[in-house]
């Protein structure tokens, strides 16, 4: 059977659930500031409590793979766990590895994300495109044979991404604009919406760019950088209805309590709501 296509499994999440998307992001800090150990036990309790708290409600998960790969291969076993029992309680998970090589070694990453046998099989995965975007082929095909998405970045939320992403390709478009262009064509005639997603930071004074790529645009950057939900609205303009917010820390430094998290989460996600109405 074909599996139903992430796009369409996200904009009915964010339509039931709301947009936002939280990312698991356990810093030491955190860790420390949760009276946990900056260790593998403290990593699963961490992770543990934020599925707990969280992955019946949002839309979106986000697990960034670095702060798990930091404790070998026991922290990948914690990052599968959590994979598995946030998709059960129904988020969707967004594995942030920013994956981006050539193109046979980008198959292996899509084994790693995108095959469904395989352990850290999530619904979609951040990629780089700055390879090349045909470097990302073997991704692309990987995620629409099992109904996974990517998110490519595109505009990233840190202040350094402008050097490379506001550059002027060959053909006189910002490198960023030739990226969006190609995720526009890849979600040509995608409905409700497309599985390729933009990644374009909330932090940016406007974006600048064409962002009707008919495909999710995943905006970090909220809270801990900076920006807010009032500020999507000018950043995204009239592709706001398709912009996932997304914010780690903003929620986590209200831990160790679900509470606290939970209470954190509904305060973004109103303040979303009020920005966005039409989200
Ligand atoms: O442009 C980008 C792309 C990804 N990120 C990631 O999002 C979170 C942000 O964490 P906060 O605590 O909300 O600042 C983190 O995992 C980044 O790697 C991003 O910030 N910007």
């Amino acid at each position: 059977m074909t599996p139903e296509p992430f796009g369409a499994r996200l904009r009915h999440a964010m339509d039931t659930r709301g947009p936002l998307c939280v990312g698991i992001d356990p810093h030491a800090s955190l860790l420390t500031s949760w009276g946990l150990g900056d260790d593998v036990a403290g990593l699963e309790r961490f992770t543990r409590t934020v599925v707990e708290a969280l992955a019946d409600r949002v839309a979106v998960l986000k697990p960034q793979s670095a702060f798990f790969e930091r404790f070998g291969s026991r922290g990948i076993a914690v990052l599968e766990k959590a994979v598995e029992e946030a998709r059960a309680a129904g988020a969707l998970v967004l594995m942030d590895a920013k994956r981006g090589d050539i193109g046979s070694t980008m198959a292996a990453y899509a084994a790693t994300y995108l095959d469904k046998d395989s352990p850290l099989f999530s619904d979609a995965v951040t990629l780089s495109p700055y390879l090349g975007f045909g470097s990302l082929r073997p991704a692309l095909d990987a995620a629409a044979v099992s109904g996974a998405g990517v998110f490519v970045l595109a505009l990233t939320s840190n202040p350094e991404g402008p050097e490379v992403q506001r550059a002027t390709a060959a053909d006189g478009r910002p490198l960023a604009q030739v990226m969006l262009d190609h995720m526009a064509a890849e979600n040509a005639g995608a409905t409700p919406l497309g599985s390729v997603g933009a990644v374009v930071g909330a932090t940016l004074a406007d974006a600048g760019v064409d962002l009707a790529v008919n495909g999710p645009l995943l905006a970090p950057g909220i809270g801990a950088q900076g920006a807010t939900p009032a500020d999507l609205p000018r950043v995204f303009g009239a592709a706001v209805r398709n912009v996932v917010p997304s914010v780690s820390r903003g929620v986590l430094r209200h831990g160790p309590d679900a509470s606290g998290l939970r209470e954190a989460a509904a305060r973004f996600a109103d303040e979303v709501r009020t920005a966005v109405p039409e989200s």
